[in-house]
């Protein structure tokens, strides 16, 4: 089935309307992204294959969706252990690192290591934003997220993935396909060379074509009506 899809460009001008005209605070468009994550994760992976989820967490936005996501999975019932390695000095991301803390959830520095142990990976490393070749410190952790058996939901965007091209070429990444997607606000281009369980926002596009479609044309009709 073929998709519409927003390129990286478009997804940034959505989400700066939605935070201006909209009147959404970033707060709250990455609370919802979070929750649908969690939701997704939930569906493809119910606490009883394996409560303990490694979440990786990004620099930006992406990351901030991985945060979000691991305090709705702890009150699901999961263990869940953030690597987070370039902690964001933002206002945003340090409330929702402390709001981990308080839980008690663990961060830990060694993602290979983490890998080993752990039912099911959230990789929120990179989304919309991400572009060129994969810089360090994320070289070695997109290795292991292509190497490793653990099952892996990617949040927008398999990371090192071109938004628009796929997997790159060559380099770290060139065979990461994760088995879930999460796309948000709407699929991007790259999803074409996307094989494994896409859902959208909360719902899968395998089962609930007719709702993504509905749910596409909406994202599309909302975009024309911004820009106009
Ligand atoms: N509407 C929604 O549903 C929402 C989705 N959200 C999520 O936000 C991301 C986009 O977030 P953004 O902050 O714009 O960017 P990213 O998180 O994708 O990545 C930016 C950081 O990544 C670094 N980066 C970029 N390229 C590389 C690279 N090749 N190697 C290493 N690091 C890289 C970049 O660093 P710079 O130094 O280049 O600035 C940034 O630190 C979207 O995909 C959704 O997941 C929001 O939650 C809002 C609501």
């Amino acid at each position: 089935m073929a998709l519409k899809t927003i390129g990286a460009k478009d997804a940034a001008s959505l989400d700066a309307d939605l935070m201006s005209v909209g009147a959404f605070s970033l707060d709250q468009l990455m609370e919802l992204a979070g929750l649908s994550v969690s939701q997704a994760l939930y569906r493809v992976h119910p606490p009883t294959a394996g409560k303990r989820i490694l979440v990786a967490c990004g620099p930006g936005n992406n990351g901030g969706d991985g945060l979000v996501a691991a305090r709705h999975l702890f009150h699901y019932g999961y263990s869940p252990t953030i690597f987070y390695p370039i902690p964001t000095n933002k206002e945003i991301y340090t409330r929702l690192a402390t709001q981990l803390k308080n839980l008690s959830i663990p961060f830990t520095d060694d993602f290979s290591h983490a890998a080993q142990s752990t039912d099911h990976i959230i990789d929120a490393i990179f989304g919309f934003s991400f572009s060129g070749e994969v810089r360090d410190p994320f070289r070695s952790v997109i290795a292991t997220l292509e190497s490793t058996k653990v099952p892996v939901l990617s949040v927008d965007a398999p990371s090192s993935w071109n938004i628009q091209d796929g997997p790159p070429g060559n380099g770290p990444g060139k065979e990461f396909m994760p088995q879930s997607l999460i796309s948000l606000t709407a699929p991007k281009p790259l999803v074409k060379h996307y094989r494994g369980t896409h859902f959208l926002g909360g719902g899968s596009c395998r089962p609930r074509w007719r709702r993504s479609i509905i749910w596409s044309i909406r994202v599309i009709l909302g975009m024309i009506r911004w820009l106009m």
